[in-house]
């Protein structure tokens, strides 16, 4: 197993969206339409990349029918794919979108929960993969099981393969997985606060929330700010994007269409500049397309030119 892109989901998920017209809080709603998709962070990006046609896998832990349904759906993707099996159901992660107010909400269950056998068989065969990687993508939640540090594991057995890692993840296991030192992080800009446990007020403020994660060797920082656009910034640099106008049928996985396109970006050497237009136009794109489906190459190249970038 070879693949230049790896991207890992140790929680993946089978993300049911159900489209209602208005929320009627503790009344009937009834769905006028719904689809179930193949989720979670890593897969997600796996989606992206193999839409920008670049040679990647996915990898992680599944469990039950439901990981069946996924990992069938990465087949028929033709997105290669290793999941170690363990116990219990792959999770249903339900997204409603509302059609009057044009939001997506999310409820996300736990997770299956990981037996100390299927996490170390998992990291053991992890180790030997990234020796072949040069980027691994790591995103999302971890299930119950799975220790808080387990990023950071994974993050320095691929610095010490030599392969550049991409970290997307939330609270204790995205401060952990941070002390390993990342190549690139994308948070969301609830995700910052909470890591630093402040509020950011302006752009000046965010620009220097993540210079103190470029202070500690992380090379790229990419803030989304969801409708507002995103901010992208590294050790000399930052530039703000702010997205073309869109409907928005699912934000859900615009986040990782953005990380997808920062490694796309890297396999391409794009300036700084250029990875900013193409967070910014994959993450907007893939907003407004239904469920969790993502980007397309074409889509994103299309819309780059549409991107409003400035230096901060
Ligand atoms: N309503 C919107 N209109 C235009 N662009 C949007 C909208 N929502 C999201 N985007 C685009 O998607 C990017 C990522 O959005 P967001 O900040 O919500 O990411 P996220 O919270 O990581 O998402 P997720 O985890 O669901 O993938 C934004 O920077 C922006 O470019
Ligand atoms: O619960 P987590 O692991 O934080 O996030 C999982 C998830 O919300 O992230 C993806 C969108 O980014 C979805 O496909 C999936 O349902």
């Amino acid at each position: 197993m070879s693949s230049k892109v790896l991207t890992i989901t140790l929680n993946p998920a089978l993300d049911k969206t159900v489209t209602i017209e208005e929320f009627v809080s503790g009344g009937l709603n009834r769905i006028k339409a719904w689809r179930t998709d193949a989720g979670g962070k890593g897969i997600n990006v796996a989606k992206a990349l193999k839409h920008f046609v670049v040679d990647v896998a996915s990898w992680g832990l599944t469990a039950g029918h439901q990981g069946k349904i996924v990992t069938e759906q990465l087949t028929g993707l033709g997105i290669p794919g290793f999941f170690i099996e363990t116990e219990g159901e792959t999770r249903t992660n339900l997204k409603v979108y509302v059609e009057c107010t044009q939001e997506t909400t999310e409820l996300n269950e736990a997770g299956f929960t990981v037996s100390r056998k299927a996490l170390h068989e998992f990291i053991e065969r992890y180790t030997d993969a990234v020796r072949n990687a040069s980027i691994v993508v790591l995103g999302g939640s971890l299930p119950p099981g799975v220790p808080d540090d387990t990023y950071n594991t994974l993050i320095e057995i691929a610095n010490r393969a030599g392969a550049r890692t991409v970290l997307d993840a939330d609270g204790e296991p995205f401060r952990h997985g941070i002390e390993a030192v990342p190549y690139a992080i994308k948070p969301n800009i609830h995700e910052l606060e909470a890591l630093f446990n402040e509020t950011f007020q302006t752009d000046a403020e965010i620009v220097s929330a993540a210079r103190r994660l470029t202070g500690k060797g992380i090379a790229y920082v990419s803030v989304s700010l969801g409708a507002e656009g995103s901010i992208l910034v590294s050790e000399t640099e930052a530039v703000r994007a702010k997205p073309f106008p869109i409907v928005p049928l699912s934000t859900v996985g615009a986040g990782d269409s953005m990380v997808a396109a920062l490694v796309y970006c890297l396999l391409e050497g794009k300036p700084l500049v250029e990875m900013a237009r193409w967070t910014s136009a994959a993450g907007t794109v893939t907003a407004s397309k239904p469920g969790t489906e993502v980007c397309t190459l074409a889509e994103v190249e299309e819309k780059v030119s549409k991107v409003t970038i400035w230096p901060l």
